[in-house]
């Protein structure tokens, strides 16, 4: 489910960055395209995106891609709306399927990043992540298949073995982590928001959702959560990145604001209003050991804007459109 809570102060700073400019990330990988003024259509194609990428021999991944480009992409989508998330319950680390209407979130997201290319995927192990994950690459264009890669056993790996070469150049790698599962929420897992809200106040139920080092009861707070979740980043993602490969990463509201925080250099202040909604993929560019924020594609052929929310990507789209006309 989805809310909107970012302080005044913060929307004004977040509506504020720059639209997406998808021509500076294409041009960097040297795909030739052309602008039609009005909405900064992108006529490359996939395939001349996908085709400035060449496949390289692995490290310790099957299927890993390098590119020339010294820029990778990063991808990061908070899952669809899941069952718990409908019925407005505390969710954490208890793992609960999508929707309906959360796989067509998934879909939909799939459908805006359906040109950037993607050479790794990270998951959590929590199946909302997973389903997202998968559903949104259904709508990628270059159509390579995600496989989850199975390392907890010797007997996994060798079982799930894959002895063609061009059907691992067809396939992204899906590396699943505990440590991007959102933060465990101790003994509000299964309780009902709202009634949690009247028993315990409204402030004290804000200040366990969104607050950086109150931890709920017997849960993780966000400043743990980020010591995983970042600590991963930086030790399995950012290599990755800095060696050019193109990253999505499906997590969870709590993990992915615990990444974001890190990203955009946010103080825990800053942090407390920071809300994601479910199916808003956001695009990061990693050039020279720095990320730069690029926004939420609107579509595969769009420009797209920053923002962390559907509310705010429609109103940053609205503005565009008026500064335009
Ligand atoms: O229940 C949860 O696990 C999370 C995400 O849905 O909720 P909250 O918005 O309170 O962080």
């Amino acid at each position: 489910m989805a809310t909107t809570t970012m302080s005044h102060q913060a929307i004004g700073s977040i509506v504020s960055h720059r639209p997406f400019k998808a021509s500076l990330f294409l041009e960097s990988l040297n795909v030739p395209m052309k602008f039609s003024p009005k909405r900064f259509k992108i006529e490359a194609t996939a395939s001349q995106v996908i085709d400035n990428t060449v496949l390289s021999p692995s490290k310790n991944k099957p299927f890993e891609s390098k590119k020339r480009s010294n820029e990778a992409a990063l991808i990061l989508i908070r899952h669809g709306e899941s069952l718990w998330n409908e019925k407005n319950l505390f969710t954490g680390c208890v793992d609960v399927p999508l929707t309906q209407k959360g796989v067509g979130e998934a879909i939909e997201a799939g459908k805006k990043i359906s040109n950037i290319p993607v050479d790794l995927i990270f998951t959590s192990s929590l199946i909302r992540a997973q389903m997202t994950a998968m559903l949104a690459m259904t709508q990628h264009r270059r159509k390579k298949v995600p496989i989850i890669l199975h390392n907890e056993s010797v007997k996994a790996k060798t079982w799930s073995h894959v002895f063609s070469e061009e059907t691992r150049k067809q396939s992204i790698p899906v590396i699943v982590a505990w440590q991007l599962n959102e933060r465990m929420y101790g003994e509000l897992q299964g309780l009902n928001k709202k009634e949690t809200a009247e028993r315990y106040g409204t402030e004290q139920v804000h200040e366990w959702r969104r607050s950086y080092e109150i931890p709920p009861p017997k849960g993780e707070s966000l400043e743990m959560c980020a010591e995983r979740a970042v600590a991963y980043f930086e030790d399995n993602i950012k290599p990755e990145l800095a060696s050019g490969n193109n990253v999505m990463i499906a997590a969870h509201g709590n993990s992915l604001r615990s990444i974001i925080m890190y990203l955009d250099d946010l103080t825990s202040q800053e942090v407390t209003s920071l809300d994601l909604s479910t199916g808003i993929p956001l695009l990061y560019i990693f050039k020279d050991g720095k990320f730069m924020k690029r926004g939420s594609p609107v579509g595969p052929t769009e420009a797209g804007v920053y923002a962390y929310t559907k509310r705010l990507a429609q109103y940053r789209e609205k503005l565009d459109e008026a500064s335009l006309n």
